[in-house]
């Protein structure tokens, strides 16, 4: 684990001693956005049209910023026109690698690097800052377009829709204002709540961030009980970024990151929007438990010393959730 600073990695941990033992998350810094027409998105420059087998994306099965692009890419038919990288699930004091000698760890199947940060220097020779996952790639320039998962999801809802992606609006205009207001207090208090309490260095730190997780979750759950997905009957944005954060909590963040007031089994509404969500096409095939069980308890060494996998919880998935039924 490690960062690049003016262009050279140096390993080190998240420093929590500036703030009282919180953990913050640092912004991503390439901002671009793939367009239909390349005319620059909201942020970043132009010059990134949607263009069939232009972009690649890289990720880690672990993460669950990446999976977000992956049940994206997923939903909107975008396998044949955007290949992906897998790193390997372990990140040490390299940061992510791509060695390959784990199943489905595919190594970097576009540039050849062994370690993402050299990706990074690819891009920019001076970059400084964390070397995250994913990173959506732009073969033609030759650099990243953007490392920061919320805007690839969009890119990737609408940038290719008249190039022959799958129909689906999974950011409609008309629930612009309720997704973004739900994706804010997720994001703060769930997506990255897990990893703030789980990063904590200080008690009042790791109370603070686990007492505002499990409010957040009572709220989920109360939305949940009234319908099928966040926002009302229709599958949106909203609910993949929640719910790449809910298939990792039973087994991973309950014990590694000690977030163990309840479990997502322990909630009726939380556990059948988990399930009814991995059971939609295509996307039980974007989970990995396996990277992601070893990359959490294998890698956090600072928390989680010896590297052991905890036994986890029996969970299907696969059982029968019913909120198409109750929901209709
Ligand atoms: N804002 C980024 C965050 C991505 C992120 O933090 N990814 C983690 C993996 S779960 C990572 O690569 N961490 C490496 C590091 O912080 O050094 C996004 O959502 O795309």
């Amino acid at each position: 684990m490690g960062l690049l600073v003016d262009g050279v990695w140096q390993d080190a941990w998240y420093d929590t001693k500036s703030t009282g033992g919180r953990f913050q998350r640092s912004a991503a810094a390439f901002r671009n956005w793939v367009t239909p027409d390349g005319a620059p998105g909201p942020s970043g420059r132009g010059g990134f049209a949607a263009e069939k087998e232009r972009y690649h994306l890289y990720v880690s099965l672990a993460c669950p910023w990446a999976h977000r692009a992956l049940v994206m890419r997923k939903l909107k038919g975008l396998e044949p026109f955007i290949k992906v990288s897998v790193v390997h699930p372990l990140m040490l004091e390299n940061g992510w690698t791509f060695g390959n000698d784990f199943p489905d760890a595919t190594g970097d199947t576009l540039n050849g690097h062994d370690f993402l940060y050299q990706l990074y220097l690819q891009a920019d020779p001076h970059y400084s800052g964390r070397v995250t996952v994913p990173v959506l790639w732009d073969k033609k320039q030759q650099t990243i377009v953007s490392n920061e998962s919320s805007e690839i999801i969009r890119m990737f809802n609408s940038a290719f829709d008249a190039l022959g992606a799958r129909a689906g609006d999974y950011y409609p205009k008309a629930l612009h204002g309720q997704i973004d207001e739900l994706n804010d207090w997720i994001y703060n208090s769930v997506n990255n709540g897990v990893y703030k309490a789980g990063f904590a260095t200080s008690q009042q730190a790791y109370d603070e961030a686990v007492g505002q997780l499990f409010t957040s979750l009572a709220r989920l759950e109360q939305i949940l009980g009234q319908h099928r997905y966040l926002t009302g009957n229709q599958l949106t944005e909203a609910d993949i970024r929640l719910w790449t954060t809910l298939v990792r909590f039973d087994p991973v963040y309950v014990t590694h990151f000690k977030c163990d007031r309840q479990r997502i089994s322990d909630y009726l509404n939380l556990y059948g929007f988990l399930r009814d969500i991995y059971q939609l096409p295509g996307v039980a095939e974007t989970v990995n438990l396996d990277h992601i069980r070893h990359h959490y308890f294998c890698s956090h060494k600072t928390i989680n010393p010896t590297g052991i996998i905890s036994i986890g919880p029996q969970q299907d998935l696969n059982e029968p959730h019913g909120r198409d039924q109750r929901f209709r």
